[in-house]
């Protein structure tokens, strides 16, 4: 796995970015570029040529890309001369990207180059239903070099057809080795680690399996709600916006098999083989295995935020879920009968990303009566960290048992690396390394699971049921928990 790590220089490069006057570029792509140029990592020759269909010209665009910078790079990290030296480098043009007609002759000046060999990314920020026409045009105007890649912004279709549309339309113009499908929990320093917590440690890795492994969970809880997407989310939900990606491929990571290499297609062939082998949920046992829910009015931050229906802009009635928790069982020898429960939701009482992993409780035997398993716990946000309770004497002359945490930061405030997922991607992207990024089969796959779920809430004909924002989702989330006797880990540390 070779993945860019923050000050390692990589190639010069052409970064063209399709829906470059959007929130995603704004809020995410143009802060992270900017921290990796002010970190040294970015050449001085490097082009970021941004284009949508707003007529703007370069002075124009980079008038809005310093305001972007201004509302998203906050504190000392934003230097007035890194920041004006940046924006040397950002260019734009006025460009349909759909349409063969648009202005692709200004897109082509401003990519002229002598170096034959120069690395260009195209970066599809726009709808996903945009994303063959624009790889067609791209590669008809005669763009597409050979040290070309396309990156793909999540999501990847709404079902399973659609996804398989947008790999056939990208894939007729690019070869697979150069498409970039991103997921940002990829970039997370956190995910990362769970391969090298579970493979460079013999002792997890003996453990790692139905022998001494209860349960897992995986959580991504927001306190955020819509923030201004709700054209967006209305027509996604939970299930498409997060579990579908984000979960499945944190999933992935905790259950695959021990990879042959680090080699992006050993990973990814371990990562299909895990998402091939889930257990398949559909209208026929959603009940057992899936809770859906849509926060109402409640407290968030300390103070009243309206119901999901109030923040949509006309307050249309709507069945979105805005939470998810599952069930996932593996159906390979290593995880039979452990379930996996997911969730993720808006609205909830904290932001919080983590993956535990619940040992087996231990036999009666020398400290007296038998104790709860020990509890593993990798959390990807907010302070990136594993923490691993262990029993230990308590102090004096006797055998009474304490719990302590083993914690370990696996980022350090102020460190020299990436404060956004995306930093490292994008630099990934240049350097032509795909380990962190999604194959076709993956996403399909994926789809593959997710596409009976959603059928079978289209023909249930109920909705989601009701939360008060602020809170853990719906009761019938803890119930799917409760049938194995299990916990959500809130409530075991209550
Ligand atoms: N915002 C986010 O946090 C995240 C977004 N995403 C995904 O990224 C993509 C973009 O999202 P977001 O930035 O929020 O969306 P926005 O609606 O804010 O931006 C869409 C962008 O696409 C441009 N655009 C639309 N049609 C065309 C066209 N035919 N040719 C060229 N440009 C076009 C728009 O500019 P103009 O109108 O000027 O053409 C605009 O720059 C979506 O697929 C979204 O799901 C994924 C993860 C997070
Ligand atoms: O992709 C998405 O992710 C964010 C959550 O990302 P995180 O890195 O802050 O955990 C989510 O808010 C958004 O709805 C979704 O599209």
């Amino acid at each position: 796995m070779t993945t860019s790590s923050p000050l390692e220089p990589v190639p010069s490069f052409d970064y063209v970015i399709f829906g470059a006057t959007g929130d995603l570029t704004m809020r995410k792509l143009l802060p992270a570029l900017y921290r990796r140029f002010a970190a040294g990592q970015v050449p001085s020759d490097a082009r970021i040529i941004g284009t949508a269909r707003s007529p703007l010209d370069d002075e124009g665009y980079r008038e809005r890309a310093r305001k972007a910078l201004g509302d998203y790079i906050k504190g000392d990290e934003f230097v007035d001369d890194t920041v004006a030296r940046f924006l040397g480098l950002v260019h734009y043009v006025s460009l349909n990207g759909a349409d063969a007609g648009g202005h692709w002759a200004g897109l082509e000046a401003k990519l002229a180059t002598d170096d034959a060999g120069r690395v260009r990314v195209f970066y599809l920020a726009t709808a996903p239903d945009l994303y063959g026409a624009i790889a067609r045009n791209i590669d008809e105007k005669g763009l597409r070099t050979a040290q070309s890649r396309i990156v793909l912004e999540k999501p990847i279709g709404t079902d399973l057809a659609t996804a398989r549309d947008v790999n056939e339309g990208v894939g007729r113009h690019f070869p697979e080795s150069s498409i970039y499908r991103i997921d940002h929990y990829l970039g997370k320093e956190a995910v990362q680690n769970i391969i090298a917590l579970r493979f460079a440690n013999p002792m997890l890795e003996r453990m790692w399996d139905r022998e001494s492994i209860d349960y897992v969970q995986i959580t991504a809880a927001e306190t955020v709600g819509l923030e201004g997407r709700g054209g967006y989310y209305d027509g996604s939900g939970a299930l498409r916006d997060m579990i579908q990606n984000h979960l499945l491929q944190v999933l992935t990571v905790v259950a695959m098999e021990r990879p042959s290499s680090l080699d992006a297609d050993a990973l990814r062939d371990e990562k299909v083989r895990v998402l091939t082998s889930l257990k398949p949920l559909d209208a026929g046992n959603l009940g057992a295995n899936v809770a859906r829910g849509q926060y109402v009015r409640g407290m968030a931050g300390g103070h009243e935020v309206p119901a999901y229906r109030e923040e949509l802009p006309d307050a249309a009635p709507s069945n979105t879920e805005t939470f998810v928790a599952l069930k996932a069982e593996i159906d390979t020898p290593r995880w039979q009968g452990v379930p996996f429960y997911l969730r993720s939701g808006k609205r909830m009482p904290e932001k919080l990303t983590e993956i535990v992993i619940q040992f087996r409780a231990s036999e009666p035997g020398l400290f007296g009566e038998a104790r709860p398993g020990s509890r593993l716990v990798i959390r990807v946000q907010p302070d990136e960290s594993v923490i691993l309770p262990l029993f230990v004497k308590q102090p004096g002359n006797t055998f009474g048992l304490g719990e302590v945490d083993a914690q370990s930061a696996l980022g350090e405030a102020g460190r020299a690396g990436f404060r956004d997922a995306y930093e490292g991607l994008l630099l990934d992207a240049v350097k032509g390394s795909p380990a962190l990024f999604v194959r076709k089969d993956e996403t399909e796959a994926a789809w593959a699971w997710v596409s009976p779920i959603l059928q079978g809430w289209a023909t249930a004909g109920s909705g989601p049921e009701a939360y008060a924002a602020g809170t853990w989702g719906p009761e019938s989330a803890r119930a799917l928990l409760a049938q194995r006797g299990h916990h959500w880990v809130e409530d075991l540390a209550a």
